[in-house]
């Protein structure tokens, strides 16, 4: 087990490239389920949650090669509806990708409740209602999902919540059915998009992606394809937030600015300023950060995934300003560790105000989850002195080689092995 250790102080400067998108990955490898022949994807992230789900593809049957780090092919011939109830599916939110995907390929599946980030209660009630609306008998038994239907046809599914994972595993569901499927609330994210595009390119016929109705017509057969994926909206608006933090120019190459129009108004907002070019954007801070107030919301708002960062940048700003997550009111466990650092933050209901203008400073820390981690990374490297951060398996769930792309901006931050009685102290933490 490793911590992360950071001196603070030195400027970012230089050329970062962002990586394949971590939420489309995770929906991508399990969308491979439903074709009949090879589905190749280009532009993986080097990321656990991808390696998990290959393995969990694996076993159910499916051959998986890496062509190289971030190409895999999947060959899902030999695949069966092999009951996945615990192991690896919990060990990241996206396996309950596996549901949709298998339900849509078998008519069944038993699939275990998915783990991910505790950031409050992830309730799946609108992934069974979808379920259930294409002809699904849903049941839980001893904490796993079990699904079978006779035959699943086409239904109208109005999401009482905008839901990016029922968005995504209602479609799953439904591009085999029988019939047609509207979903109506559906989510809006870039990488709905592009598993809808993956699934369209494998023959399925879905419109309306990217809007709040989706349509589909269920088809009998996909086909495998290649597919690249898109670039990780999420790691690119973290990497803008550390340079606007900590940043002398920062150059985020392989971006689409438009998947972040809201993180950059507010980074404008403050003072930052940034210039977009083709697929790349240039941040150069401001000395003197105007304090703003953030609201997280559905796509095109402010996503959540980046709340925590932001607050950490909040904690420099001239003034106070309030964050506040209306997607997950309890994804606070970050703030408890930035006060270790220093940082003065109220928490009232599901807002954090931030004192700006405030010197961190450098402390033991714990990652509770992968965007927390973000969030202490990001102000280890503006305290003062050395910060530690351990909880670094949720880090490695969704960044990649994050240590060498800081590493690379010219951050002093290396990774070194727990000692045993570290190791306790952390598990008893
Ligand atoms: C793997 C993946 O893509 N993870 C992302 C996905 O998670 P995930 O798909 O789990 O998040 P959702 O979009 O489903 O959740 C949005 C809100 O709806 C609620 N809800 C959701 C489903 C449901 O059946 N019932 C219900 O009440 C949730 O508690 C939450 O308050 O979107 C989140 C919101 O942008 C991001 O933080 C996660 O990074
Ligand atoms: C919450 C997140 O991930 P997951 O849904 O995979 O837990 C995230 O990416 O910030």
């Amino acid at each position: 087990m490793q911590k992360m250790l950071i001196e603070g102080g030195h400027l970012l400067n230089g050329q970062v490239r962002i990586s394949g998108a971590k939420n489309s990955a995770v929906a991508l490898l399990p969308a491979a389920i439903l074709a009949d022949s090879d589905v190749t994807i280009e532009g993986l992230p080097e990321i656990s949650d991808a390696s998990t789900l290959g393995d969990l593809l694996e076993e159910i049957g499916g051959s998986v090669s890496w062509q190289d780090s971030q190409t895999v092919t999947i060959n899902p011939e030999d695949m069966i509806p092999m009951p996945l109830p615990n192991g690896k599916v919990q060990k990241l939110r996206a396996s309950y990708y596996f549901m949709g995907a298998m339900l849509g390929k078998f008519n069944k599946a038993v699939i275990g409740l998915p783990g991910g980030c505790y950031l409050g209660p992830r309730p799946i009630d609108q992934h069974i209602k979808g379920f259930e609306a294409l002809g699904a008998e849903v049941t839980n038994e001893q904490g796993a999902i079990y699904l079978r239907a006779e035959e699943l046809r086409g239904a109208r599914i109005y999401m009482d919540v905008v839901s990016v994972g029922a968005t995504i595993n209602i479609m799953l569901a439904a591009v085999k059915a029988k019939g047609k499927t509207t979903i109506e609330n559906a989510a809006k994210e870039p990488e709905i998009i592009d598993v809808a595009t993956l699934l369209t390119n494998m023959g399925a016929k879905i419109k309306g992606v990217g809007t709040d109705v989706i349509r589909i017509e269920g088809v009998p057969e996909l086909h495998g394809c290649t597919h690249t994926i898109i670039p990780d909206r999420i790691e690119a608006g973290t990497y803008a937030i550390a340079a606007a933090a900590q940043g002398k120019e920062v150059i985020i190459d392989n971006v689409i600015s438009l998947h972040i129009e809201s993180l950059l108004a507010k980074l404008r907002e403050m003072g930052v300023s940034i210039e977009e070019k083709d697929e790349q954007l240039r941040i150069i801070p401001s000395r003197q950060l105007k304090s703003v107030d953030v609201k997280t919301l559905v796509y095109p708002g402010f996503p959540t995934d980046l709340q925590q960062p932001f607050t950490t940048l909040l904690t420099k700003a001239a003034d106070t300003g309030v964050i506040t997550d209306t997607i997950y009111a309890a994804r606070l466990k970050h703030i408890d560790e930035l006060r270790r650092m220093n940082a003065t933050i109220k928490v009232e209901g599901g807002s954090a105000i931030v004192s700006g203008s405030t010197q961190l400073e450098g402390a033991k820390v714990k990652a509770s989850d992968l965007r927390a981690g973000a969030s202490l990374i990001i102000a280890g490297l503006m305290a003062e002195g050395i910060t530690e951060i351990t909880g670094l398996e949720h880090i490695d769930r969704g960044y990649e080689k994050i240590t060498e792309k800081l590493l690379d901006l010219g951050a002093n931050v290396w990774r070194e092995e727990m000692t045993d009685q570290e190791i306790v102290q952390f598990q008893n933490s």
